[in-house]
């Protein structure tokens, strides 16, 4: 096998519970991750060096992009050759949907393909929590009750969900959002129970209800434009939204196709990224 494609899909959190910090520095989470249909693509050659080229100028190109940690991590392991990498990046950065996350799982996968290291599904989740909380749940993708730090993932069905996906022309930093959690003291708002009793009933109007995430009042509070984002879409009918991850991306969930064309016609201008996506019951796809 010479060279494989590859679809890595975007997440959102359909819910998102902070239960505390812990003595590593992470936090302990209870969340919903969902895979959308909104992906980065990557194509994976055989080469002598290892070498990353997308035409996203704010995409890091070297040691920083979890693609080529990735990388480094299974060539220095396995004592492999390089490897030229195409990536058409088309999930927003920094924006609370795992862009970068999905694209290590990606590599992950990929090379073990490629490189015919017949890695088992242990080694893989082992090497993807250590590039990153959100990796694990990429490699497999779907519908996952995720606790832990993210690593730890059981299978829910998917729901199937239209979504308006709508991120303002901010970056977030991770980090700096959960640091922020800790300054405020808050209580999460443990909305997790009740979305994951939602989601297994597979009720739209449940879910839309449901839906939330603890770290919205911190990533709200430093931009306005979050809440801003929201109310805009429950006036175009959404029947529920939420921000995801970390932020600042906002999704909302319609039932009426002919409001979710009007709310994307309508936001579309506003916002530095406004798209159309839906919910998939897997993180990666490879194609021909
Ligand atoms: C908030 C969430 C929700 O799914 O998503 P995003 O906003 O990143 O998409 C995740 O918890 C983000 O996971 P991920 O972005 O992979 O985190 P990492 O790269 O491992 O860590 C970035 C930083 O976030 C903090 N972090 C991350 C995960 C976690 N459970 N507790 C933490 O405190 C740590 O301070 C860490 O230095
Ligand atoms: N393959 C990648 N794609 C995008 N960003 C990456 C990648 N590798 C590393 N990064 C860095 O990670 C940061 C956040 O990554 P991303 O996955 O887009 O955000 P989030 O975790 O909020 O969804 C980016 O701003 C970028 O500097």
């Amino acid at each position: 096998m010479e060279k494989l494609n590859v679809k890595a899909y975007a997440k959102i959190n359909l819910s998102l519970d902070i239960l505390g910090k812990r003595k590593d520095g992470y936090h302990e989470i209870y969340t919903i991750m969902q895979s959308i249909d909104l992906c980065d693509i990557l194509e994976f050659e055989r080469n002598e060096e290892i070498k990353l080229i997308c035409d996203d100028e704010k995409v890091p190109k070297g040691e920083d992009n979890l693609i080529i940690k990735a990388v480094k991590i299974l060539k220095e392991r396995y004592e492999k050759e390089g490897v030229l990498i195409r990536l058409n990046k088309k999930i927003p950065l920094a924006a609370g949907l795992a862009g970068g996350s999905a694209d290590a799982a990606a590599t992950i996968v990929a090379l073990n393909k490629l490189w015919d290291l017949s890695l088992s599904e242990e080694e893989q989740k082992e090497i993807a929590l250590k590039l990153g909380a959100d990796v694990s749940f990429c490699l497999e993708g779907g519908t996952k009750i995720a606790r832990g730090v993210g690593e730890i993932l059981e299978d829910l069905k998917t729901p199937q969900l239209d979504l308006l996906i709508i991120k303002p022309d901010i970056e977030v930093s991770t980090k700096e959002i959960y640091q922020e959690w800790d300054k405020l003291n808050i209580k999460s708002q443990n909305c997790t129970a009740a979305a994951i009793q939602a989601v297994n009933k597979g009720n739209l109007y449940e879910i839309a209800k449901s839906i939330g995430n603890d770290l919205e009042i911190v990533t709200s509070s430093k931009f306005k434009v979050v809440q801003k984002i929201k109310s805009e879409l429950l006036k175009k009918g959404a029947l529920g939204c939420a921000m995801t991850g970390s932020g600042p991306t906002v999704y909302g969930i319609f039932d009426d196709p002919k409001k979710l064309e009007k709310a994307y016609v309508d936001l579309k201008e506003n916002y530095g990224f406004v798209a159309f996506a839906k919910t998939i019951g897997k993180g990666l796809e490879f194609y021909d």
